[in-house]
Formats: structure tokens, sequence, C-alpha cells
């Protein structure tokens, strides 16, 4: 299952490299706006379009920052009936979070810092960058 947008690329990577038998659902879920803060408040934009009731899911994010998204969804989906819930995601920042999430797979821990590219976005740009980098704080303060 995967978070969009940021998610699409991870789980296109993971899509290539998977010889498991899968099946793939997405879900949109924002809490940043425009902005580079988490507003805390999470909206679902677009809901899974099965059901998970019994199933293994598999969580599939672009980023962890504070861990507030991750662990809302991990409870809302946890809340609907699966066998088991695990996450993975590419990126991960250890000293922003503010919450603890459990997160099985991790493709590279970060920085503090606000990452743009990769499907990761500033204000719906750069998602496009075929690399991951930091945005200039003078872009965005
Ligand atoms: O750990 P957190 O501090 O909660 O941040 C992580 C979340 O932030 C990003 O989504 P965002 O709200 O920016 O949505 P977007 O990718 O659609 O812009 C990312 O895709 C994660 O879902
Ligand atoms: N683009 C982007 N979105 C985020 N959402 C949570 N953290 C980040 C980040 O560092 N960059």
């Amino acid at each position: 299952m995967g978070v969009l947008k940021g998610a699409v690329m991870v789980m296109a990577d993971l899509a290539r490299a998977l010889h498991a038998p899968a099946e793939m659902d997405w879900m949109a879920v924002s809490s940043y706006g425009s902005g580079t803060k988490s507003s805390g408040v999470v909206r679902i934009m677009k809901d899974l379009d099965k059901d998970i009731t019994g199933r293994d899911v598999l969580i599939v994010e672009d980023i962890v920052d504070s861990g507030l998204t991750l662990s809302w969804l991990v409870a809302n989906l946890g809340s609907r009936g699966p066998a088991s819930v695990e996450v993975c995601t590419l990126l991960r920042k250890p000293a922003a979070a503010k919450v603890e999430v459990d997160v099985r797979y991790v493709g590279f821990e970060i920085e503090n810092e606000f990452v743009i590219g990769y499907g990761l976005d500033y204000a719906e740009k750069y998602r496009n960058l075929p690399f991951v980098g930091t945005l200039a704080p003078h872009v965005y303060s």
C-alpha cells in the first residue's frame, strides 16, 4: 500500500524488486500542506479501494519525519482488522521524531533537514528531481 504522492517513486522501485505475490493499493494523506512543518492534522485525500481485513499490510512511505503521519496511519489501518501492519520508508529522520513508530524497513537515515526531490515536494515543486536534496533555507524562511 502506498501513501501518495511522494511514495509513488518508492512504490515503483519496490514493485520492480518485489517477487512475492502482492497487491497494491493507494492512499493519499497530507499533513504538511504547502509548508515545511507538519500541521499535526492528518487529512485523508484518498482512501484505500480495498478491504484490508485479514490482510498482511506493508505501508510504503517516502519519509518518516516527526512520525505523526505514520503513527496516525498505523492506528487508522490497524483499526480495520488487518492480519499485520508493517512499514517501510525510503528516508527517516531520527532526530525529528516526535512519536516513536516501529518502522521495519528503512532505506536511509538522514539529518533533520527539509528534503526535496524523488517525489518529495516543497509547495508542490521539485517532486520531479531524480535525486534527494536539501532546500536552501532562504527558499522557505
Ligand atoms: O513524519 P511526518 O512529520 O508526519 O512527515 C511524513 C509525511 O510527510 C509527507 O507527506 P506530506 O504531508 O508532505 O504530503 P505530500 O507528500 O502529499 O506533500 C510524507 O509523504 C509523509 O507522509
Ligand atoms: N518534501 C518534504 N516533505 C516532508 N514531509 C515530512 N518531512 C519532509 C521533508 O523533509 N521534505
